[in-house]
């Protein structure tokens, strides 16, 4: 099989928000208004908008009441119309933010219910093709000087682009060939210190590397080989990441409970003691409804559409009981690993 050398998802306040406050900081309106800046002069119309929104009145009747183009004013007033849709529709929950101070048990695990979409719809594009194995064979890759699968070649250039873009700065991010990955070119993002230090020194990809090509790729493929082996190495990495994310979320978990309960944690962690540890952060009710969850979702997603309402089961692009038997083997017990590893660590 594939050898190798060797991130969930919280949403961090917007960057674009912090910018845009920096922005103000620095350059005052009258400076900009004075350099003829349009961004200085959209602000207070933007202003006077939200106020005029608030007394109902129509962008056209008050651009002509004062005088201003009325498709200028227009266009803010659609601007200003669609994000007050957007922070009052359903959508608006689904990309919450979180800071430290209010991420409890239910919101991280919210977060890991998000992301179960991600990694079944990302299963159901791998199972799109066969098992492929050229991707993983070694001798077939054909790129002149290397030596690494199509898989790992893909795997390491993609993850060294992601690397000088500043992904693995994210401490939910974790690479699967962190040697020699390039250091970042983008400004640096100032994320929010949650975790402990010592969470950087945990990475459990090999493993997840290993159980994901030996076990859990047979298990969601037919055999075959249609040759599409640059393809299928692409929706690998998607599956690895997406996975990577999860499990490792097990950090944010884990700190979470800890920050819940020090003195129920505390004895466990002077002792290193690993059993006692899992003991405590495991709730085997939670699991239990993860596992169906993730089964019922798999049927939802992977359904034919048609436009008769009947869902044929028989056609179904991966089956439900192997997810859950794919969460109840390997993702939960490596996030509950990540969980204990974070803990041992978290008095340090
Ligand atoms: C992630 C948690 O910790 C454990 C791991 C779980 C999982 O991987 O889904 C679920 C319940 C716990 O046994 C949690 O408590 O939510």
């Amino acid at each position: 099989m594939v050898g190798r050398s060797c991130s969930l998802f919280i949403s961090y306040p917007s960057r674009a928000k912090e910018n845009s406050e920096g922005r103000r900081a620095r350059t005052t309106r009258k400076e900009n208004a004075e350099k003829g800046n349009s961004e200085a002069t959209a602000r207070p119309l933007i202003g006077q908008l939200i106020a005029e929104k608030s007394s109902n009145l129509a962008p056209r009747a008050v651009a002509t009441l004062s005088g201003q183009h009325p498709h200028r004013r227009l266009f803010f007033w659609f601007l200003l119309r669609s994000i007050d849709e957007k922070r009052s529709s359903p959508m608006a929950d689904v990309i919450k933010v979180a800071d430290s101070s209010e991420m409890t048990l239910e919101t991280v695990r919210d977060s890991l219910i998000r992301e179960e979409d991600t990694i079944i719809f990302s299963l159901i594009e791998r199972a799109k093709y066969p098992i492929n194995v050229g991707a993983y064979d070694k001798t077939k890759t054909a790129i002149p000087e290397c030596s690494d699968s199509l898989v790992e070649f893909i795997i390491k250039e993609t993850e060294a682009a992601h690397a000088k873009c500043g992904r693995y700065e994210n401490p939910e991010e974790h690479p699967f060939f962190p040697d020699d990955l390039p250091t970042s070119l983008v400004p640096a993002f100032n994320f929010p210190k949650i975790l402990h230090p010592a969470a950087a020194s945990i990475n459990v990809n090999s493993t997840l590397w290993e159980v994901y090509f030996a076990q859990l790729l047979p298990l969601i493929t037919v055999p075959g080989d249609d040759g599409n082996y640059a393809s299928t190495a692409v929706s690998d990495l998607a599956c690895l990441q997406a996975l990577s994310r999860r499990i490792h979320y097990g950090k944010f978990v884990a700190e979470v409970k800890f920050k819940e309960s020090p003195q129920e944690y505390e004895p466990a962690i002077r002792s290193q003691d690993r059993d006692a540890l899992m003991k405590l952060l495991t709730f085997e009710s939670v699991e239990e409804r993860v596992k169906r969850r993730v089964a019922k979702k798999t049927m939802l997603f992977g359904q034919e559409v048609s436009l008769n309402d009947n869902c044929d089961e028989k056609k179904l692009k991966i089956d439900p009981a192997v997810v859950s038997r794919l969460y109840e083997e390997w993702v939960m017990p490596l996030t509950k690993l990540v969980e204990v590893e974070y803990l041992l660590r978290r008095l340090d």
